[in-house]
């Protein structure tokens, strides 16, 4: 079996790439709107000496009370006769300055000892955390209280208060995400380059955090604000005559009832303030998760949207087919962007049988096999056309009750990573008895039973004691092991296995590919097998279809595939591949990238890269050929037998 994969042509992954974040903001109105109030308020704040303002401490008591729209004072005075608008606006400055001020200690402090915390872990951690668990015991707002009460009333002193019971909340935050990444490879690979912990902490941890600290300080300055305000509005925070919003709030709370805009003013303001700052601060954490990647607000649901723009009248499923996946079109919408990362995608699998998808990163081949049981995330991704008929079932017609029941049941995965598949914090006999209780009704212990048989069934020694491990008590081949055992459980018709072995050692390999070869045989399983590798084609396909572009571009047996291939991408592809005992056959890695699939071209989307291509290969698009039984090629001027492009 040749050992090299696919993927030693050249990396050409057509990315969709994120829309910029000032255009993820603009397209979230919420957040959008909250900056330009934001922003408006901040300007008058700052703008508040140039501003024909009366001054906002002067008394007038023959002015006492004014209301709202009297001459000279548009939102009326005070008890005191003061203009109420001048107040409002240096208040609003105060309360600014004070809710940032102490956000930006808050963040500080806190992020340094999570930062260090996590980083150093053992007694330092436990001191610095029993530290935070301490100031944490307290209710917040009493111990901001018993700060003031201490250093007494005043602006300063009640900002010192909120920003010290606020460190815990960095603190903890950032010592969480500071523990994971400290025990990643790319701080290892710092480390053994001979960084110090202080070089470590700061240029590679630090950076990796600073996000999170961003989010969090933006979505808690609102809070601070707040939490100035009820301090000044006790009286402990800003003393006559400064005004912050609190203290005019305080002040106007005597008169509520003869004068409501003494402090509706100011609760409006604090309104508006806070409210602003948290929409913008949200659409600030939605831009800067990743996760997010389309920046908008909705998490992905828990199937892909199927939006067909028509329904597929004319599409019946073929003949002895137990999955028949045709004209598949699966697309991601991204700020405007459309990735056909499908095309028009024509797979079909017969009982027992074992289809190889081929092709460079990016071809499709993940999207393709992901869309038949809605498992593409939505948003960003959405089936726009086809149909994939499980039996006579059109899966994109059932409701998602019926999917659900299909899934793991009829047709099941085997991901490439079984660490990550497998839950951490649960046994293999755990996992495994939930997988057959998910689809069958019968006792914990009678599913216990099949899960040890499981076990037996993929070859994994003394399947009793196995049963009580956990995943990382375990080999990457046995985990491996574990999810077909898992895929297995309901007798399922299609196993989906998206590049099973990719991460595995040769050997393993090899064993885990005869294990496949041999279960599907047992148990008349079909399989749509996702791989790189023309190695691991040979080994277990029956039958091979080559993904270029997001569309088939060739599919035949896996002997006539490897022996003549007729698309010229596939003759590229084999060239590729290394051949063991062969050292001096040239390799020929494809040259150029496909393309982008939010830029596809009119005709074949390989033609920049073929050496057979013609003018009439750009003019339009090119269809199937069929050009044996069973055998076809979308291409115009395909490769003939023991011709070398
Ligand atoms: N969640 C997603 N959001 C946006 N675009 C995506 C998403 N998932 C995949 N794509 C895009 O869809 C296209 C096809 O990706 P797909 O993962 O199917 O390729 P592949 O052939 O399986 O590659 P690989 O072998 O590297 O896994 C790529 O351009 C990819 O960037």
């Amino acid at each position: 079996m040749t050992e090299a994969a696919v993927s030693s042509a050249p990396k050409a992954r057509t990315t969709a790439r994120r829309p910029d974040s000032i255009r993820l903001l603009l397209n979230n109105s919420l957040a959008t709107g909250g900056f330009i109030v934001l922003v408006a308020v901040a300007l008058v704040a700052l703008a508040a000496p140039f501003l024909p303002l009366a001054d906002p401490d002067v008394t007038a008591p023959a002015n006492r009370l004014m209301p709202p729209f009297s001459p000279d004072h548009f939102l009326g005075t005070d008890a005191l006769g003061r203009d109420i608008l001048s107040r409002i606006v240096w208040g609003t400055r105060v309360s600014l300055a004070v809710g940032l001020s102490a956000t930006v200690i808050a963040a500080f402090f806190g992020s340094l000892i999570g930062l260090v915390a996590g980083y150093a872990a053992g007694r330092v951690d436990s001191v610095l955390m029993r530290g935070i668990d301490m100031i944490m015991a307290f209710p917040y707002i009493l111990l901001a209280l018993a700060i003031v009460a201490v250093l007494g009333p005043g602006l300063l002193n009640a900002l010192y208060a909120i920003a010290v019971v606020n460190i815990p909340f960095f603190a903890r935050n950032i010592r969480g995400i500071t523990l994971g990444l400290s025990r990643r490879e790319f701080v290892d690979a710092a480390r053994l380059s001979g960084k110090s912990n202080v070089q470590i902490l700061f240029i590679e941890v630090l950076p990796n955090v600073l996000p999170v600290i961003i989010i969090t300080m933006s979505t808690t300055i609102g809070w601070m604000i707040l939490e100035t305000a009820g301090l000044s509005f006790l009286g402990l925070g800003a003393q006559p005559p400064q005004a912050d919003l609190g203290s005019m709030l305080g002040e106007g709370r005597k008169i509520l009832f003869t004068a409501p805009h003494v402090s509706v003013v100011p609760g409006l303001m604090i309104l508006v303030l806070v409210m602003s700052i948290n929409l913008f601060g949200d659409g600030v954490r939605d831009v800067l998760d990743p996760r997010l990647k389309s920046g908008v607000l909705t998490r992905p649901v828990a199937r892909t949207t199927i939006d067909r723009k028509e329904a597929p009248s004319g599409l019946k499923p073929r003949g002895d087919a137990v999955l028949d996946v045709q004209d598949l079109r699966t697309e991601f919408h991204l700020g405007g962007t459309v990735y056909k990362a499908a095309g028009g995608v024509d797979l079909h699998l017969a009982q027992g049988e074992c289809l190889g998808v081929v092709g460079e990163s990016g071809s499709g081949k993940s999207v393709s096999a992901m869309s038949i049981m809605g498992l593409v995330p939505s948003p960003p991704g959405r089936i726009v056309g086809g149909a994939a008929f499980l039996g006579d079932e059109d899966l994109f017609s059932l409701s998602d009750e019926r999917i659900r029941q299909l899934r793991g049941a009829d047709v099941s995965h085997v991901f490439q990573d079984p660490l990550s598949t497998l839950h951490p914090l649960f046994t293999i006999g755990d996992q495994l008895t939930e997988a057959i209780l998910a689809h069958r009704r019968i006792t914990r212990s009678q599913a216990r039973k099949i899960a040890e048989d499981l076990l037996k069934l993929v070859r994994i020694p003394n399947p009793a004691e196995r049963l009580k491990v956990y995943p990382h008590e375990l080999s990457g081949g046995m985990r491996q092991r574990i999810c077909i055992a898992m895929a297995l459980a309901n007798d399922a018709k299609v196993m989906i296995a998206d590049e099973p072995t990719t991460a595995l050692d040769v050997t393993v390999q090899a064993q885990i590919l005869s294990l496949m070869n041999t279960l599907r045989h047992e148990r008349n399983a079909a399989i749509l097998f996702i791989t790189h590798d023309f190695g691991v084609v040979s080994a277990i396909c029956d039958r091979v279809a080559v993904m270029y572009a997001g569309k088939v571009v060739e599919t035949g047996t896996t002997e006539e595939i490897l022996n003549s291939p007729a698309h010229p991408y596939t003759a590229k592809l084999i060239d590729c591949v290394p051949v063991l005992g062969e050292p001096e056959r040239r390799l020929d890695a494809i040259e150029g990238r496909p393309p982008m699939v939010n830029n596809l071209p009119q005709g074949c989307a390989f033609a920049d890269r073929c050496p057979k291509a013609q003018a009439d290969c750009r003019a339009a698009p090119i269809s199937v050929t069929e050009i044996a039984e069973g055998r076809s090629v979308r291409c115009l001027h395909p490769v003939k037998e023991g011709e070398h492009v």
